[in-house]
């Protein structure tokens, strides 16, 4: 059985990043940067007012001359003792190298005159001068940055019109299982609504955007070939269920009957340890696919662990895996056991408390819980106080990282 490492390890290996496209700025959202890009333009392009008020030249009092609005400069040149009236983002006209803001000033019959109790603006003053945010041919954003609202904001301002970002892969979501049925209704005892795929549907959405759900299919080999057939095209593909050792999980001869060869099986965690990772050779490209567990509190782990990691990567993420905090415990927690364990907690900020139950097949527990805490196999057991790691599950895992973008 590999640990935890080993298989993230493993299974980012396996992962080619995703083709690159030029996408519009503004539906770059939650892609990353395929290489540097540099500006197409000056910003400011040339000196600006920052504030309102008026453009000076030399000593006061200064003879109104015009005005240099945002959007519609003053043409001429001032001289000494000449303003014109100024607005914030305008155009500082020629001869003018600061600016006195209106509330420093009094106006009349056209003259300009400083307040008594208040100091002449120096040079440069209230003036933002060209170039100072960025200078064509600057390298604006470093290739693999993820594009976030300041990023499209920074691309547009830049004058990029397009980015080259990695495009998200193309995922199926198979779920698996005589008992499931699609829709919770009309629902005999022996049946269960399929949770799971839409459940890891919703944890893909904000990183790949779509995934397509082919699930519930019962545990029949022909039922799967016809399911998997749909994936053919697909850059990832995800199947819950089916993944243990009983004598109706049939996912991993179902996968060898679609030509996909089995990488590992098994990882010492907790939840998740029948996790199955796979490769299909398809046309020149390798599939990714991983075998999840059904119980669907594992299901959701081990899409958490390796399922988004392998998108991200794919995404162009060099940083792939989720990112875990040093929390406060706020009670006792047991020693460790056989398997590295993660389990259902809340932290309000200051300490992290664990909430049940931690059955893989409780979901009130996950609904309720913001992070997970990892428990390392045979670490001792924890005081209350104690610091421990945990990871948040906001934004599937990369804290303030990631956000939903337009598939
Ligand atoms: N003898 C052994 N039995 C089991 C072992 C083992 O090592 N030896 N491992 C256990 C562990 S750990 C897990 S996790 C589960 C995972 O098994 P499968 O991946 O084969 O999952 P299923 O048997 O198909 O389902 C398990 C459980 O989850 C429910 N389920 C399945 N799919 C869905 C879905 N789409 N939505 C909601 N619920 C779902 C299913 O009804 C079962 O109750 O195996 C243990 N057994
Ligand atoms: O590993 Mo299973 O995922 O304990 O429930």
């Amino acid at each position: 059985m590999l640990t935890l490492e080993e298989a993230q390890t493993r299974l980012i290996g396996l992962a080619t990043k995703c083709s690159v496209e030029e996408v519009p700025t503004d539906q770059a959202l939650g892609h990353r940067l395929a290489r540097d890009v540099p500006a197409v333009r000056t910003q400011p392009a040339s000196d600006l007012s920052a504030m309102d008020g008026y453009a000076i030249c030399g000593d006061g009092p200064w003879l109104q001359t015009g005005e240099s609005r945002a959007g519609a400069p003053f043409e001429g040149t001032l001289s000494n003792s000449e303003c014109t009236r100024i607005s914030t983002g305008a155009h500082l006209p020629a001869g003018s190298d600061r600016v006195l803001i209106q509330e420093n000033a009094s106006v009349a019959d056209n003259r300009v005159r400083l307040l008594e109790d208040q100091k002449a603006p120096e040079p440069g003053q209230h003036v933002r001068k060209a170039g100072f945010d960025f200078s064509a041919g600057d390298i604006l954003l470093k290739g693999g940055t993820m594009i976030g609202p300041p990023q499209i904001a920074l691309a547009i301002s830049g004058g990029l019109g397009t980015l080259p970002v990695y495009a998200a892969p193309t995922i199926a979501v198979l779920d698996s299982g005589d008992e499931l049925v699609r829709l919770p209704g009309e629902i005999a005892d022996h049946q269960i609504p399929a949770s799971n795929g839409p459940m890891l549907r919703a944890m893909l959405a904000p990183t790949a955007g779509q995934a397509k759900l082919l699930g519930p299919v019962p545990d029949d080999l022909d039922a799967l070939a016809i399911a998997l057939k749909q994936a053919d095209d697909c850059d990832i593909v995800i199947t819950s269920g089916g993944a243990s050792v009983g004598d109706h999980d049939l996912i991993q001869q179902a996968l060898r009957d679609w030509g996909a060869e089995i990488d590992f099986w098994k990882v010492a965690i907790k939840p998740g340890k029948p996790l199955m990772v796979a490769t299909r050779e398809t046309g020149g490209r390798v599939q990714v696919i991983l075998g999840l567990p059904g119980n669907p509190v594992s299901s959701f782990v081990t899409c958490y662990l390796f399922a988004l990691p392998v998108i991200r990567s794919m995404m162009g993420d060099s940083t792939p895996l989720p990112i875990s905090e040093t929390m406060v415990s706020a009670h006792v927690l047991p020693a460790g056991g056989a398997r590295d364990e993660f389990l259902r907690a809340v932290s309000d900020g200051k300490t992290v408390a664990l909430v049940g139950p931690q059955d893989s097949s409780a979901l009130r527990s996950l609904a309720i819980s913001n992070c997970l805490i990892f428990r390392p196999a045979g670490c001792p057991r924890a005081a209350s106080g104690e610091t421990v790691q945990g990871y948040w599950l906001e934004n599937g895992g990369k804290r303030g990282n990631l956000v939903p973008h337009s598939a």
